[in-house]
């Protein structure tokens, strides 16, 4: 098959976690796993959304332990490798620990845009372990390039093999997404990387910017299932690109297939750009806040549009769950004191 140009790293068992609300089953995760070592992706991701530790009250409780899945993943892998994702403080140093003995191989660990200094032990710890180690920059429409290369510095200094711009919000437009990684790639000497979602319709145009713009590492889930409108759509990049006359070393038809065999048949409702999504993307809101906003504006009968406003407005970043409480909250107050 040649060279790959660069590696699509495939998120649907982590992201997608968002998305079915932390629920996926054992069979789920063995089905798309091997679907997509079948198909050539050399690295997919498998934890809770929010990284290993992320089972809890503040972000949902996962119906299945993620080890159990990380493993069930891996077991079914016989070339793809299986990576986690570790966010400084929901997840510690032993999670990590744990989740090489049942086989992952790679962690990308990620930090608010502002916060790459968090990472420095858990960095060193993926690299004494062995492991691919990336560093993973969120929220990254939150500081101007000048920022992000410094952060991207930290990383690269405390051992990360790639560092990502992770547009959480979907908020980023190509020319921004062209930006960041062009600053990183001519800084920096590790390799440079890209995550998006796609609440302004925007993922594929930015995978692409991103790709043109030198990044090697591009992150995309199946059918979108991801958090807020979802990533940029695996299956359909692998066509997009190769158009481009990319070698992604994915096999078309076989990524299609579990994508359209296996996801579709388990996600709760397609991955839409929904009124809620699209003021995500519009107002730079975290996209995982997504479900938990819904919930808040039921509990509260309040707009959910109304409570992602002014999450934008306050510059809410991930970790900060329960503000969109106190915000719906706040809302239902001042709507019960006008009638
Ligand atoms: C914990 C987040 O879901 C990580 C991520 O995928 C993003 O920021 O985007
Ligand atoms: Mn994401």
């Amino acid at each position: 098959m040649g060279k790959r140009s660069f590696e699509i790293l495939d998120v649907t068992l982590r992201d997608g976690s968002h998305a079915m609300k932390h629920a996926f089953t054992e069979e789920q995760v063995r089905e798309t796993a091997r679907g997509l070592d079948q198909a050539g992706v050399t690295y997919f991701e498998v934890t809770h959304g929010d990284g290993l530790g992320g089972s809890s009250l503040q972000y949902g409780l996962s119906a299945v332990d993620e080890l159990k899945l990380i493993e069930a993943a891996v077991e079914e892998c016989k070339s793809s490798q299986v990576s986690v994702l570790l966010l400084p403080g929901i997840g510690v140093k032993e999670d990590l620990q744990e989740a090489v003995k049942v086989g992952a191989k790679m962690v990308r660990v990620a930090t608010h845009v502002t916060e790459a200094d968090v990472a420095a032990q858990h960095i060193a710890l993926g690299r004494e372990l062995g492991l691919k180690t990336i560093g993973f920059l969120m929220m990254a429409h939150m500081a101007p390039v000048e920022k992000i290369v410094e952060q991207g510095k930290l990383f690269e200094s405390y051992g990360a093999e790639v560092v990502y711009v992770t547009d959480s919000a979907g908020y980023l437009l190509p020319h921004e997404v062209k930006e960041r990684i062009a600053a990183l790639k001519n800084e920096l000497t590790c390799e440079v990387g890209f995550h998006g979602h796609n609440n302004l319709s925007m993922a594929m145009a930015n995978t692409i910017a991103a790709v043109q713009a030198g990044a090697t590492y591009i992150d995309g889930s199946l059918r979108c299932l991801g958090a807020g409108s979802g990533n940029t759509q695996t299956e359909v990049m692998v066509a997009v690109l190769e158009r481009l006359g990319y070698n992604t070393g994915i096999d078309l038809y076989k990524i299609m297939d579990v994508a359209n065999d296996v996801v579709a048949k388990y996600m709760h409702r397609p991955q839409e750009v929904t009124g809620s999504s699209l003021i995500m993307g519009y107002s730079g809101v975290y996209s995982s806040f997504l479900l938990h906003t819904q919930a808040a504006a039921q509990k509260f009968g309040v707009d959910e549009r109304d409570i992602l406003v002014e999450l934008g407005k306050m510059k809410a970043v991930g970790g900060q769950e329960d503000l969109i409480y106190d915000v719906a909250q706040r809302f239902a107050l001042k709507k019960s004191s006008l009638v």
